[in-house]
């Protein structure tokens, strides 16, 4: 279980409350407005953003005070953020040891998890020889490997377009569910909700509200997500 346990954010004149738990192996869509604080509390989860009031507890740990490299997710990012002078194994590799300095075994962990994700041979490209779905590829291969068991994407695949999309996020979902990863997913687009098919949580009016079964909640969206969802 992941619990936001009375946790107050502040970023300038901005304040946010998340008062809120997710069960082990849960798939968690978070929206709200533009501005409303989805990547606040992700960060803050993160250890990116501070938070100036309550705990966060992971499986009973409070993981408030731990540094980002040590807490319990590894995270995809909107732009796969992929170092385009790394070759595609380094880029995966950087999620196992920074120093890229690797034994067999870790290389053959990075081949491993290369194949999985659908990308056997590429390890010696760079970035700028993938595709835009194969760079996003490299981002979850890196997240595998990291071996983390909460995922969290920010926005996740945002420069795909929606086809591809679809299929990444299939490939996010198939992965979240072998391994049994609790996943935390900001999206601006409610059939990426709908197709991640667990629970959403509103951020909205400074609160980041307990999640709720996705489909009832989009069926009947409240007043406040009427322009962010178009309609
Ligand atoms: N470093 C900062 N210092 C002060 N205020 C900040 C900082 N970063 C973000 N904010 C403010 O915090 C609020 C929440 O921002 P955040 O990026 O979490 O929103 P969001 O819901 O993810 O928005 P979007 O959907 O547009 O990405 C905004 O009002 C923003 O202006």
């Amino acid at each position: 279980m992941l619990t936001f346990e009375n946790v107050e954010i502040v970023q300038g004149d901005f304040a946010l409350k998340a008062a809120l738990s997710v069960p082990a192996g849960a798939k968690v869509s978070v929206i709200g407005p533009s501005g409303a604080g989805k990547s606040t509390l992700l960060s803050a989860l993160a250890g990116f953003v501070p938070i100036t009031a309550g705990r966060i507890l992971w499986q009973g740990r409070d993981i408030s005070n731990v540094v980002p490299a040590e807490r319990p997710l590894a995270m995809v990012f909107q732009d796969s953020n992929l170092f385009p002078h790394l070759t595609v194994a380094q880029n995966v590799g950087l999620g196992l040891k920074p120093s890229l300095k690797l034994s067999a075994r870790e290389t053959d962990r990075v081949r491993d998890a290369l194949a999985r994700v659908g990308l056997s041979g590429m390890g010696a490209r760079k970035p700028a020889a993938l595709s835009g779905g194969q760079q996003s590829r490299v981002a979850l291969a890196r997240v595998l490997l990291r071996d983390k068991p909460i995922m969290v994407l920010d926005e996740p695949f945002a420069a795909l377009g929606p086809a591809l999309r679809a299929e990444m996020l299939a490939l996010m979902d198939e992965i979240a569910r072998e391994r049994g990863l609790t996943v935390l997913m900001v999206t601006h687009d409610p059939k990426d909700a709908r197709q991640l098919d667990g629970s959403t949580t509103l951020v909205a009016d400074g609160i980041a509200h307990a999640p709720v079964p996705t489909g009832p909640f989009l069926d009947a969206p409240p007043d406040v997500l009427r322009d962010y969802l178009g309609g």
